[in-house]
């Protein structure tokens, strides 16, 4: 039978079969004879154990599509970073942190404003203008006044999505919302695993739908980018591209150097002025971490 890891948690696997049923399993053999380790979102074939208890034995992890380290998870096809547009006031720094791992690790990223009830078109504006001039695409919702919610189901449909974004922009009222069904599945999660006594907090997959999850990424406040050269950081911001065969060297970093085709591009905005500051930010902070 096969299924799909959901969670990982002390050696046990919980693994959704194609029923919907939810089997406790262990991975005897796979780490022995292949040395590799399942992880959460992977297809993969069961043998079940016990039909009654629900337990069951992993005996192949299917091919996968992608591996990501951070969150650790197989197979997603998307992220969704979730922000919002005033309270919390969006931190563009911390978002460009996410869209530099997710470019690292090739995943394409959409992002969405949530709040918009709160705010005027102005500021929607503004936000759409720095994010689709990198060619990102920009979404904007109320969760409160189910605007835009629609566009997100869309979105989401038969796809795995990791869910990103700080505390309170509104991620749990956007899943709740996009499939109810949800939380009741958290619940018969939570349950088998309260057993373990495990406090720490895990990522977990939800199916949301047909052919459809969901992952909630932990520890989103606390992001860092790591073990990159700064001279490389250039080649995660797509929107300089395009502009670089106007610099004068190969290899320009786009700070220094007088004649350069990002620089020109940003003073006549056709690259985004905070983008481009915080790309110098970034920059700054990864050749300062190479002096230790
Ligand atoms: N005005 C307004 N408030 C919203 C909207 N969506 C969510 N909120 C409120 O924002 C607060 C945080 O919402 P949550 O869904 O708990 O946010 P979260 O991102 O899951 O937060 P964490 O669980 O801390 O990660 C709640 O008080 C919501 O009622 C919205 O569209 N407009
Ligand atoms: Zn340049």
């Amino acid at each position: 039978m096969t299924g799909k890891i959901l969670k990982g948690i002390a050696g046990f696997y919980y693994v959704q079969a194609a029923d919907g049923k939810l089997y406790e399993c262990r991975a005897k053999g796979i780490f022995r004879n292949k040395n590799v380790k399942p992880l959460v979102g992977d297809d993969v074939d069961i043998s079940v154990l016990d039909e009654t208890e629900l337990k069951g034995n992993i005996d192949k992890i299917l091919p996968r599509k992608n591996a990501l380290i951070r969150p650790s998870v197989a197979n997603v096809d998307q992220a969704l970073v979730l922000f919002s547009v005033t309270q919390p006031e969006p931190n563009l720094n911390l978002l460009d942190r996410f869209l530099v791992m997710m470019e690292v690790q090739e995943v394409p990223v959409n992002i969405c404003f949530n709040k918009i009830d709160l705010t005027g078109d102005e500021r929607q504006m503004e936000l759409a203008a720095i994010y689709e001039k990198a060619g990102y695409p920009v979404y904007f919702t109320s969760t409160c006044e189910k605007q835009g919610i629609r566009e997100i189901k869309d979105l989401v449909q038969g796809k795995t999505t990791v869910l990103a974004g700080p505390s309170g922009v509104g991620k749990s009222t956007l899943t709740n919302l996009l499939y109810p069904k949800a939380e009741m599945e958290t619940g018969t999660i939570s349950e088998k695993i309260q057993r373990g006594k495990h406090t720490t907090r895990h990522s977990e997959l939800f199916g949301i739908g047909r052919d459809t999850y969901m992952m909630d990424t932990p520890g989103f406040s606390s992001m860092y980018i790591e073990d990159m050269e700064c001279g490389c950081l250039k080649d995660y911001f797509p929107e300089f591209e395009a502009y670089e065969e106007n610099c004068k060297f190969l290899g320009c970093v786009h700070i220094g150097e007088k004649v350069c085709g990002v620089k020109d591009a940003v003073s006549e905005g056709k690259i985004s002025q905070n983008r481009y500051d915080n790309y110098r930010l970034l920059y700054q902070e990864l050749k300062e971490k190479r002096r230790y």
